[in-house]
């Protein structure tokens, strides 16, 4: 295991790495539940007398999302309640004079990291912990704290460089999300689990699937995953219509291993037994699985197959969710995932909510993030976390110099 914030004492020069990685429109950082939960450890540090520098990044190099970090800082200040001084540059001299600057209980955020050249590489701990980059910071500060759970899975300089050469922690997002997402391989479970599985990415849902046996007892299925299933068993949906590109080729990328699945699994596997569509009028319409035939996108399952699965996840005694069951941004077809997501948070199992855009469900419709055991705000990390991958982030975490 490794050391938390409980470990560090006070009045340090913190490096702590956050995730802030948001969605950008038109060149504007939406807001989302990752400055909510950070500014909760970047208080407490502060709260402890530490000077604080936070490290983070926003999308890559060659993308529209790949911004600068000043409106992080204004968006993270507003949730931490205190001022954040931001400096553009990573760690040449107008970066590291504005590090000594700080008093105790000040903040400052860092660029981008991701504009440094070091940060990137995919490398091994001990390759980043003698880069230019973190030889330069690391300098600077008494102590390193990662909360940035979700870009674990990325072996990147500003996650495993500096663990190497600094006393490090877990931040208190990273030890929640370690926590709550490795319990399928940590913890036993007294009764059934459950995983409902949907969204967009096949190949996620089947990794996930693959990886894991025993552990579950049953898979709920739904979204375009739903549909890929239910053509392999045969029914006549699961592939594009108009000019959709959703099912085709991801069909075709994956058709081997979800008819394997079906095959050894289909008495854990539920199948969506009828879905929804947009009716003639505009409303919502659906059909059995058995009378479609598929000539416009399927955008929900159906009501017998949210009772269904509902009275799985009432008998369950922990539940995961990776994937939404229907297109839920459109309230006529949010019934599956706001429904079964209504019926986790009124049973007292212990539950996970994962996947970025399925999360965003919980607030969209007013469901309280307290009625989950956890909201994840990781969606790589969560699916290699759901398949037993260890994250190195985590792994150097677990073998940092902590003292
Ligand atoms: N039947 C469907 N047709 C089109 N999109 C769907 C369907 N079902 C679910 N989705 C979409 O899947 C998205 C979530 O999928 P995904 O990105 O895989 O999840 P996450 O980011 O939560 O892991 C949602 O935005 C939802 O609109
Ligand atoms: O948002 C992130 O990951 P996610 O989209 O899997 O949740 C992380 O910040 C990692 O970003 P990356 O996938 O560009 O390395």
């Amino acid at each position: 295991m490794f050391k938390t914030l409980d470990d560090i004492g006070s009045g340090k020069r913190v490096l702590v790495r956050l995730d802030l990685n948001s969605p950008v429109e038109d060149g504007i950082v939406k807001d989302n539940r990752r400055f909510v939960r950070h500014a909760r450890t970047v208080r407490e540090l502060l709260e402890a007398g530490h000077r604080v520098v936070v490290m983070a990044h926003q999308g890559r190099p060659g993308r529209d999302s790949f911004i600068p970090l000043d409106q992080h800082a204004d968006l993270l200040a507003e949730y931490v309640e205190h001022p954040i001084a931001f400096v553009d540059d990573v760690y040449g001299d107008p970066a590291v004079d504005a590090i000594r600057s700080l008093d105790a209980g000040e903040i400052l955020m860092l660029e981008n990291v991701r504009m440094c050249d070091d940060e990137l590489p995919e490398k091994p701990p001990e390759a980043h912990a003698d880069s230019e980059f973190v030889r330069t910071l690391a300098d600077e500060f008494d102590c390193y704290v990662d909360d940035a759970y979700s870009v674990a899975h990325r072996s990147h300089a500003s996650i495993v460089g500096f663990p190497l050469v600094l006393p490090a922690y877990a931040g208190r997002v990273m030890a929640a999300e370690y926590e709550a997402n490795s319990s399928i391989a940590n913890r036993a479970f007294d009764g059934p689990v459950t995983m409902v599985l949907g969204g967009a990415k096949a190949t996620d849902v089947i990794d996930v699937m693959s990886a894991l046996d025993d552990e579950i007892d049953h898979y709920l299925l739904g979204g375009i995953v739903g549909e890929l299933f239910l053509r392999a068993a045969g029914y006549d949906v699961g592939f594009d219509v108009g000019d959709g590109e959703l099912y085709d080729h991801q069909w075709a990328n994956n058709e081997d291993r979800i008819r394997e699945l079906l095959a050894e699994r289909g008495d854990r596997i539920n199948l969506p037994v009828d879905l929804a569509y947009e009716g003639a009028t505009g409303e919502r319409a659906e059909r059995p699985v058995d009378g479609v035939s598929k000539t416009q996108p399927l955008l929900d399952v159906g009501s017998d197959t949210v009772e269904r699965y509902a009275a799985l996840v009432e008998d369950s005694a922990a539940v995961f969710v990776k994937g939404a069951l229907g297109v839920f941004e459109d309230e006529r077809f949010s019934h599956g995932t706001v429904g079964l997501l209504e019926t986790i948070a009124t049973t007292d199992c212990f539950s996970v909510i994962g996947g970025g855009d399925t999360s965003r469900a919980i607030e969209l419709y007013g469901l309280d993030e307290d009625y989950f055991s956890h909201v994840s705000i990781a969606g790589g990390a969560y699916v290699r976390a759901l398949t037993g991958q260890s994250l190195p982030g985590v792994e150097v975490l677990e073998r940092g110099r902590a003292e």
